[in-house]
């Protein structure tokens, strides 16, 4: 599915935290967003999840304006591994996993062994089917992280949101997630700190004060003058003797 934001601005007391952003996720592509600390990943995000409804501009999913869907059509359509979820206390984590399937169930579609396999699976594909018994809140920041994603891959998405879903993982898991991720046949836009992590996305958007400022190919984005420009670093580019890919080093500038 197609993800698109038409202009958006989203303003809070009179800060402009989303200047007119306009972007166009392709079916199937990992579309990453960059950017600084507070330059409005996560509001876009949210955004584009249908958390917040835009004070000018609209969303779209193929051509189908976000505000005119259902929630629960939205909820079939879209999943948000957000960057502080919240605490689920006194579940165990593969109740957590099955909250992914409540959008599908109905008086008529109750549970069935098909939504018990698909907890499994995305329990298995985050390395977290040992600890499917296990209280959640006593599971470590980087396995709730893990958890997270696998309720969200759980609800079978079309369309998956993920924000700096790596930032707890070990190195493991954060190349596990990352390729996982890209490997789904789902349309993913992932805000990431990580620019060498980047890089393996389609393309790569780039936020600075709430305004969307580049966006393209990694390799075309991610120039040291961007990066100069929007991070305030000197970047150093070496090639990976084992793709031949640029892999980058990176030193204040300020
Ligand atoms: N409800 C709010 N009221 C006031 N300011 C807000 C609110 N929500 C977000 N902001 C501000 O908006 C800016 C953008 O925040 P956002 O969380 O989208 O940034 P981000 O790019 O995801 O940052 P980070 O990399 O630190 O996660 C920040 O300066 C933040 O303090």
């Amino acid at each position: 599915m197609r993800l698109s934001a038409d202009h958006i601005d989203w303003t809070v007391h009179g800060h402009r935290l989303l200047d007119g952003v306009s972007l166009a996720v392709e079916p199937g592509e990992t579309f990453g967003l960059i950017g600084p600390n507070g330059s409005g990943k996560t509001t876009l995000l949210r955004v584009l999840a249908g958390l917040r409804k835009p004070k000018r501009g609209r969303v779209l999913i193929d051509d189908h304006p976000m505000y005119a869907m259902p929630q629960r059509d939205i909820a079939r359509t879209i999943a948000f591994v957000e960057q502080q979820a919240e605490t689920l206390d006194r579940i165990v984590v593969r109740e957590a996993v099955a909250l992914g399937r409540t959008p599908f169930l109905t008086a008529l579609q109750p549970w069935s062994e098909h939504d018990d396999a698909i907890v499994s699976r995305a329990l298995h594909d985050v390395g977290m089917a040992h600890l499917a018994e296990r209280l959640w809140h006593t599971l470590s920041g980087g396995e709730r992280q893990r958890v997270h994603i696998a309720r969200a891959l759980a609800q079978q998405p079309r369309i998956l949101l993920l924000d700096e879903p790596t930032n707890h993982l070990d190195i493991r898991h954060q190349l596990s997630i990352l390729q996982l991720v890209r490997q789904l046949p789902v349309t993913v836009v992932i805000a990431l700190h990580d620019l060498n992590q980047a890089m393996g996305c389609d393309r790569i958007g780039v936020m600075d004060g709430g305004r969307l400022v580049d966006l393209g190919e990694p390799e075309q984005v991610l120039s040291a003058e961007r990066l100069y420009r929007t991070f305030g670093v000197q970047v150093d580019f070496l090639v990976d003797p084992a793709d031949r890919r640029p892999v980058m080093r990176f030193r204040n500038a300020l």
